[in-house]
C-alpha cells in the first residue's frame, strides 16, 4: 500500500485516524461547557483542541523540525477559566496517543501505551500550530476539524493534514469519519480517510484499518450537463449561494446542488459524487485559510481535477496562513472547471452590469 511505502504518508495517515477517533468519541459525549467561541464568532470544542494536541504530537516527534500552520491555539487553556477544558483535553489527547498500535503504525511515532504526555506538553504541541506559512521551506497544515458547524450537527466534517514544500502541496490527507463509504448507499457504513501523494495518486482508505486495508484509486469520471452537480457549503455565511444558481443555471444544470460541510466536499468531488467545487466570497472579507484548501487541492489535482480561484489563477499557499484576497475557490474535472470558469465570469459580469443599473 503507498501510505506505508513512503514514511510522511503514513505517519499522516495514522494521526488523521486516531484523530478521527477520538473527535466521533467526543461527540457521542459533547456537553455545552466543551464549546468556546473564537474571535471571530465560530465554535471550537473539545475536540478540534485535542485533535490538534494528537496530530502534533506526532509530527513534533516524526518531524521534529518541520513547522506547522495549524488553525487552533493553546491561548483560551492557559488562563483560569479554561482549565476544566484544558483538563478534559489532556485526558481524551492522552487516550488517543495511548491506545494500541493498529496495523502499520509504529511505536517511534510516539504511539502506544507508553506514550502518555503531560499537560504542558499537550499544550506547547497545540502551539506548534503557530507557524505563519510563507513561500519557502517544508511546512505541514493541519484543520484538526474542519466544518465544526457540521461536527456540532452531526453531520460532514473532516480532519485534515497537508504537507507543503516550497508552496506546492506535495501530501494531503482527510479523515471524514460520517462521509458514507460509497455515497450510493448513504443509510450504509461511514467513516473514509482520503490520501494523495503528488505524482502518485489519489485514494479512498478504509478509516477502521487505512494502513492495512484496501486502497482505491480515485479519479474524477466524466459528467454531462444531466449528471453534474455542484458541492457547495450548507452554510449561507461561508458562501454565496445565490451565485452559484446562477452558474448552475448557465451550465444546463438540472440536478439539485449537494451542501455538504468542510472539506468532505473535495472527497466527493474526488470520487464522483459531485462535478463541482464552487465556494465564492460573501463579500464580508474573508480570506480563506490554506488548511480548508491545501489537502482538498492536492486529492483534487491527483484524482485528474483542476482547482483554482474564480478567476482560473491558482491557488497560493505560500502567502502565509490565508490564501490573501479571496476570489474564490473553483474545482472540477477539467473540461468542466474550464466551463465553470466561463459560466463564472458571465455572471460576474450580469452581477456587475445589475448592480451598475441600480446606480451601486
Ligand atoms: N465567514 C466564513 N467564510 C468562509 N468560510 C468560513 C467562514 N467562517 C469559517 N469558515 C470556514 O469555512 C470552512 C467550512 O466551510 P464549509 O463547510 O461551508 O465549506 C471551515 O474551514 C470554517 O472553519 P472551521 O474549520 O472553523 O469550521
Ligand atoms: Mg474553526
Ligand atoms: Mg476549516
Ligand atoms: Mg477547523
Amino acid at each position: 500500500m503507498l501510505a506505508n511505502a513512503l514514511r510522511p504518508a503514513s505517519i499522516a495517515v495514522a494521526a488523521v485516524r486516531r484523530a478521527c477517533v477520538l473527535t466521533a468519541s467526543v461527540f457521542n459525549k459533547l456537553v455545552k461547557q466543551e464549546t468556546l467561541t473564537k474571535d471571530d464568532k465560530s465554535p471550537v470544542t473539545v475536540g478540534d483542541y485535542s485533535a490538534q494536541a494528537v496530530i502534533n504530537t506526532v509530527l513534533g516527534r516524526t518531524f521534529p523540525s518541520d513547522p506547522i500552520v495549524g488553525e487552533e491555539d493553546a491561548t483560551d487553556l492557559r488562563t483560569p477559566s479554561g482549565t476544566v477544558l484544558r483538563n478534559r483535553i489532556v485526558e481524551l489527547a492522552n487516550e488517543t496517543l495511548t491506545a494500541e498500535l493498529q496495523p502499520g503504525e509504529k511505536e517511534e511515532w510516539g504511539l502506544g501505551p507508553n506514550h502518555s504526555r503531560t499537560a504542558d506538553e499537550l499544550l506547547d504541541a497545540i502551539d506548534r500550530g503557530n507557524y505563519n506559512g510563507g513561500r519557502t521551506g517544508r511546512m505541514w497544515t493541519l484543520d484538526p476539524i474542519d466544518g465544526t458547524k457540521g461536527f456540532l450537527r452531526g453531520e460532514q466534517y473532516a480532519v485534515c493534514l497537508a504537507l507543503i514544500v516550497d508552496s506546492r502541496v506535495e501530501l494531503g490527507v482527510m479523515g471524514c469519519p460520517n462521509l458514507p463509504v460509497n455515497a450510493a448507499d448513504p443509510t450504509g457504513a461511514r467513516g473514509c480517510i482520503f490520501l494523495a501523494v503528488r505524482g502518485q495518486g489519489a485514494y479512498q482508505l478504509p478509516l477502521s484499518n487505512p494502513l492495512a486495508g484496501p486502497a482505491e484509486r480515485l479519479a474524477i469520471p466524466a459528467f454531462s450537463a444531466e449528471t453534474l452537480n455542484l458541492l457547495e457549503s450548507v452554510e449561507k455565511a461561508h458562501a454565496k449561494l445565490s451565485f452559484n444558481e446562477r452558474v448552475a443555471q448557465l451550465l444546463g444544470i438540472t440536478r439539485a446542488p449537494t451542501r455538504m460541510d468542510s472539506q468532505a466536499k473535495y472527497c466527493s468531488l474526488a470520487r464522483g459524487d459531485g462535478g463541482v467545487y464552487l465556494r465564492m466570497p460573501t463579500g464580508v472579507g474573508y480570506k480563506e485559510k490554506i488548511w480548508d484548501h491545501a489537502p482538498g487541492a492536492i486529492l483534487v489535482e491527483e484524482a485528474g481535477g483542476v482547482i483554482t480561484d474564480s478567476r482560473g489563477e491558482p491557488l497560493d499557499f505560500g502567502l502565509g496562513r490565508t490564501l490573501g484576497e479571496n476570489h474564490g475557490v473553483v474545482a472540477a474535472g477539467k473540461e468542466v472547471h474550464s466551463k465553470v470558469i466561463k459560466a463564472v465570469k458571465r455572471a460576474k459580469e450580469e452581477e456587475a452590469k445589475a448592480e451598475t443599473a441600480e446606480g451601486h
